[in-house]
């Protein structure tokens, strides 16, 4: 599969709304590059999070940075026939999303396209998604502190607006259901 331009999909939601699992079915559809944003963190990060302490803004610009930039290198790879990545990253707030298509333009001669894929359901179903997820630093008391400073698209920011940003309530609905919904309204 081929596009005409350079394109990072980032699929953000909170821990437990279906980023890991949307995003390997978006990377098998067009055959690119998956890359984990919590992989990217730094340690300190892990380190807090690991204990139940709900990061800070100002621990979040380096890592936002860096998952603008990797996917962003994973885009524009000679190898990637797709031109397209896929980043998992929760992408909580409208300036989290900012930051990373400011910090892909500062740091990178070629143009990348982001588009946001904001997953979202209810925090009762977050809870039991996350406690049926094993062996992740996130655990569900930290949930709720992301539900409640979470702010999905609206406005000037959906693509249907003339923006990037695409929320998908994912209550009740198959994975299936979700990538395909997400694949015809990314129109890719
Ligand atoms: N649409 C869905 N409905 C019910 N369970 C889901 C759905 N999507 C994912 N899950 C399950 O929820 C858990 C968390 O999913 P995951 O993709 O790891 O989310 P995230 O990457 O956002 O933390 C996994 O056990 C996964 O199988
Ligand atoms: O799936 C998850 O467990 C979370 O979404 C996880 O990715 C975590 O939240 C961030 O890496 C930390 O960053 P935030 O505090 O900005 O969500």
């Amino acid at each position: 599969m081929t596009t005409t331009s350079n394109t990072v999909i980032v699929v953000g939601g909170p821990a437990g709304t279906g980023k890991t699992t949307i995003a390997e079915l978006l990377a098998a559809h067009f055959q690119c590059p998956f890359i984990e944003g919590d992989a990217l963190h730094p340690p300190q990060n892990i380190a807090k999070m690991s204990k139940g302490t709900p990061l800070t803004d100002d621990d979040r610009w380096d890592w936002l940075k860096e998952v603008a930039q990797v996917s962003a290198r994973h885009c524009t790879d000679s190898t990637n026939k797709a031109n397209i990545a896929i980043v998992s990253c929760s992408i909580l707030k409208k300036v989290y999303r900012e930051h990373i298509k400011k910090c892909s333009e500062e740091s990178l001669s070629d143009k990348i396209q982001f588009k946001f894929v904001f997953l979202h359901t209810t925090l009762e179903h977050l809870f039991e998604r996350v406690q049926n997820r094993p062996g992740h630093f996130m655990k569900s008391d930290m949930v709720s502190s992301q539900y409640s400073i979470m702010e999905i698209p609206c406005g000037e920011e959906l693509i249907e607006n003339g923006g990037e940003a695409l929320p998908v309530d994912t209550t009740d609905k198959l994975p299936q259901q979700i990538y395909q919904e997400t694949l015809s309204a990314l129109k890719l």
